[in-house]
């Protein structure tokens, strides 16, 4: 049985019992009335409870390891029979007795190994083996996993633990029996060497898995992290040495998807010749943050903001992400992608496809997706009219000099990379009409940030316009905020009476700050996504249909950069990026909200 028992865990099936008590009490959930089933009982289900939450309306939810239980009618009668069909999926009817006691759902019997292809990488020691950890402290792995590191560098399983152990941190002060827990978690870490390309090195592997899965329904995560030109080998080889046989195999795969629409696709292509479309999850990472993924839950389940959310109330959109730090490292990496590869066309894109989308059907992964790519398939492909670029140089402030992008020994000196940009973009569909999303993403600027700002009209009539001191209508006008990150935040700045005799306004702020309302620390985006590849959920995941929209909205623009060499405007490390980003948003009317005095 697994254990899915910690109140923390998304899964938890103890949080799930009493979740879902509530919910079946109320007659709206059509899934298991746990409210009549003991807690020991509905620990044994431990169906996730995201999945459950997520898929109210779907006819079946899947369990921890992925194994899929049908849905049970909304009736107030409870659990008829449970039965156990082939690879652990449960069947479930109602009836009047709530007895499940001889209920056995065999998940003893299932195991889950993640292999990290890649592991002596950089990725793998900041996010993956971290994020695993995370989890385990959490108790949201499944009772039976295994870790297995993979790479080409020699290592023992001893020298993994040990590098692995330097990146682990108990993230939240006062935690319980983390040193404990790390050890644990370390013995159920081991390492495999071998090449990318070599069937016979991932049958040393699979021969390795077998060993730790001891007979048992064995699950299979491999998450790639590893050059994108060596994804096609590494997916051949494991794909055809190191499968599953009786239970999933799963690919999670690393950005870049590709350069263009022809390398993306090209991609898509040769990872499909190994697997199905529903074993690959391409990570974005942005779909796995707090705000991000609070963002449908704000609009769709308040009804304050949904009313508004159109060219009827919004004015413009903005979505920004900055770094205070330059390419240190990683330039050779970047300078063959850019800014606008690296973050705009995946994670600011991604966020703004869920903004803009309609109503999904319901939150299944799939329905969620088929908006996206609506969204994203009405859109404008970006003018080079329409787009500033910026390249960092080097700058010295109180006594320090930071370098230039180009003086990286990575980076040509030559290089015409663009290290900033920014867009408007535009989405041809009724509800967004005209409204201008304008992006800007930059690193070495003044600040680390992530945030969408929605400036929305002005109030028609303008009744108190002169009782606003000393700003222009269109500062006065309300600002939706959703920072994403540092110090996460939701805030709406609206317009105030200064208490007093008179009759004077202001701008004063509604803020949601998380970290004064939530005690709980917010995970790491890689927690949450590496636990829904774990449990099968793909609604954070990037389809290719999504990924191939995303990539024709760019690819035009991209292609005239390089053959246009359009010169960087030059911006000052640490600076605020360069000022055509403001000449771009005059164009259509729009300051930016991260510039304003206020901020
Ligand atoms: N690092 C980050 O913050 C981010 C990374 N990514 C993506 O994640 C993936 C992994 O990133 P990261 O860990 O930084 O990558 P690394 O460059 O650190 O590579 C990971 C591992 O792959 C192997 N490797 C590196 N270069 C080659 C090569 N040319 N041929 C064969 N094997 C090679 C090395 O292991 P060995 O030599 O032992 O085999 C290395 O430890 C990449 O696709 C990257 O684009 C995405 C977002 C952020
Ligand atoms: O994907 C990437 O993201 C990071 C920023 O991620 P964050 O979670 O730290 O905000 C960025 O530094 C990197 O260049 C890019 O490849």
């Amino acid at each position: 049985m697994a254990t899915f028992s910690s109140p923390h865990c998304p899964s938890s099936s103890s949080s799930f019992y009493s979740s879902y008590s509530s919910e079946s009490r109320n007659g709206n959930l059509g899934l298991v009335k746990i409210s009549s089933i003991s807690k020991k009982s509905a620990q044994k289900i431990s169906v996730s409870k995201r999945q459950a939450r997520n898929n109210p309306n779907s006819n079946v939810v899947r369990m921890q390891d992925g194994a899929v239980a049908t849905k049970i009618t909304p009736v107030e009668g409870d659990i008829k029979s449970v039965e156990t069909l082939k690879d652990g999926i449960l069947s479930a009817t109602s009836q009047e007795s709530n007895d499940l006691s001889g209920f056995d759902v065999k998940k003893d019997e299932s195991t889950v190994s993640i292999t990290v292809v890649g592991a002596s990488g950089d990725l793998a020691k900041k996010k993956i083996f971290p994020a695993l950890f995370a989890l385990y402290y959490e108790d949201c792995l499944p009772k039976h996993f295994t870790i297995y590191g993979y790479s080409r560098s020699k290592m023992t399983d001893d020298e993994l633990r040990t590098m692995v152990s330097k990146t682990l941190t108990c993230r939240i002060d006062k935690r319980e029996n983390c040193g404990e827990k790390m050890e644990e978690f370390l013995q159920r870490c081991f390492y495999q060497s071998g090449q990318y390309d070599s069937r016979d090195h991932f049958a040393e592997l699979d021969k390795n898995l077998r060993r730790h899965e001891a007979g048992k329904i064995a699950n299979r995560l491999f998450y790639l992290s590893i050059p994108p030109n060596i994804f096609i080998d590494a997916v051949r080889c494991a794909s055809s040495s190191a499968s599953s046989a009786n239970g999933w195999t799963r690919v999670i795969v690393e950005k870049p998807f590709g350069r263009d629409s022809e390398s993306s696709a090209a991609l898509t292509k040769g990872l499909k010749q190994y697997l199905k479309e529903d074993q690959i999850f391409r990570i974005d990472h942005y779909l796995g943050k707090e705000l991000v993924e609070n963002l449908s839950v704000l609009r769709f389940s308040n009804l304050i903001f949904e009313p508004l959310w159109s060219r009827q109330y919004i004015r413009n959109v903005q979505l920004i992400f900055s770094e205070d730090f330059g390419t240190e490292g990683r330039g050779g990496y970047f300078d063959h992608y850019g800014i606008i590869r690296d973050i705009m066309q995946n994670h600011l894109l991604q966020i703004l496809a869920l903004f803009a989308m309609e109503t999904p059907v319901s939150l299944d992964a799939e329905d969620i997706r088929n908006e996206k790519v609506k969204v994203l398939r009405s859109m404008r492909p970006l003018q080079l009219d329409d787009v500033v670029v910026g390249q960092y140089q080097s700058h010295t402030r109180g006594g320090v000099t930071y370098p230039g992008y180009t003086e990286d020994k990575t980076v040509p000196k030559d290089s015409v990379t663009p290290t900033f940009a920014a867009a408007a973009l535009f989405i041809d569909n009724a509800r967004w009409d005209g409204v201008p999303f304008l992006m800007k993403a930059g690193k070495a600027l003044h600040n680390r940030r992530a945030e969408i700002r929605v400036q929305f009209r002005h109030v028609p009539g303008n009744l108190y316009g002169r009782n606003l001191h000393g700003t222009k209508l269109d500062q006065s006008t309300n600002e939706l905020v959703i920072r994403v990150q540092p110090d996460e935040a939701i805030y709406l700045k609206i317009n105030n009476k200064v208490p007093g005799l008179g009759m004077r306004l202001d701008r004063s702020t509604l803020n949601l700050h998380y970290a004064a309302r939530y005690a709980k620390e917010i995970p790491d985006a890689y927690e949450r996504l590496l636990l829904d590849a774990v449990e099968g959920e793909r609604r954070l995941f990037i389809r290719s249909d999504e990924l191939d929209a995303a990539w024709s909205l760019f690819t035009p623009l991209l292609k005239e950069l390089e053959q246009k060499k359009v010169n960087p405007e030059n911006y000052p490390y640490g600076s605020r990026g360069p000022v055509g980003a403001h000449y771009l948003a005059a164009k259509y009317n729009v300051q930016w909200g991260d510039v304003s005095l206020e901020e």
